[in-house]
């Protein structure tokens, strides 16, 4: 497969050009099955979200956190920034529907899928101009992963085989950083768990390229003051 044009790719662009690169998601309900939005609808979590400044915008389809298509589909009417599809994507018609739904990336999770499928799939991805988000959680998936360059690849700091209803293990993202790095992947990302404004400014000092938040910033009430914080505790950090 030939390398391709990074421009030709809205959601690694943007990733890549960001000072805080951090992927805000839209998520209706936590693992537990707790409400997120909090009477918010998506429209009002999308202008905070492009408010304080987020590059791109993950969109959580799968039924396990209360997603939907439909979910992905208004968002798109939303923003024109670049959007995530996460959910459990297996096969190539997936990707066909999440480019028409208004996706710029989608997930998958190497976890899920056989070593020849995942290859099948990062190809579909970097044909249909779709960024391939590949979500690993052992050194031996992210051997697995083909076209490395071309993908942006994320540590998942929490357990799907436990439908992610841990608190995630931070110590696995900083632990796989240097083999992250290793494959020449432009953005390694920390995905899951990441708890607050200080968590987010040491990984980002620790070298990765994007964080992708969720509950934290939902929970917050200000993403753009989530976002200040994570500012002031890299200046914090950098002063050490
Ligand atoms: O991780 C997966 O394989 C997955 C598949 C389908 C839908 C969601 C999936 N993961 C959940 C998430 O991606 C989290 O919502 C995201 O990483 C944010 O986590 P948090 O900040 O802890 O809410």
């Amino acid at each position: 497969m030939t390398t391709h044009d990074r421009t030709d790719f809205p959601f690694l662009r943007a990733l890549l050009a960001s000072a805080t690169p951090v992927v805000m998601e839209v998520k209706q309900r936590d693992a537990h099955g707790h409400d997120l939005l909090g009477g918010r609808t998506p429209a009002a979590v999308v202008s905070a979200y492009e408010d304080a400044g987020a590059p791109c915008v993950s969109v959580v389809t799968g039924r396990w956190f209360g997603g939907s298509k439909a979910l992905l589909r208004e968002v798109a009417t939303l923003t024109r920034l670049p959007l995530l599809q996460k959910d459990f994507i297996t096969r190539a018609e997936q990707i066909a529907q999440a480019r028409e739904l208004g996706a710029s990336a989608v997930l998958l999770t190497a976890a899920l899928l056989p070593v020849s499928s995942l290859s099948k799939l990062v190809d579909r991805c970097l044909l249909t101009g779709l960024t391939p988000f590949v979500e690993i959680t052992t050194e031996a998936e992210l051997e697995a992963v083909p076209h490395a360059s071309e993908c942006v690849i994320a540590v998942n700091n929490k357990d799907i085989r436990t439908r992610e209803r841990d608190t995630g293990d931070l110590g696995r993202s900083t632990a796989l950083l240097p083999a992250l790095r290793a494959t020449g992947t432009p953005c390694p990302v920390s995905a899951s768990g990441i708890d607050g404004p200080t968590t987010a400014a040491r990984l980002l000092d620790a070298g990765f390229g994007g964080l992708l938040v969720a509950t934290s910033l939902l929970r917050a009430g200000s993403p753009a003051r989530w976002l200040d914080e994570v500012r002031g505790a890299r200046r914090g950090l950098a002063l050490r």
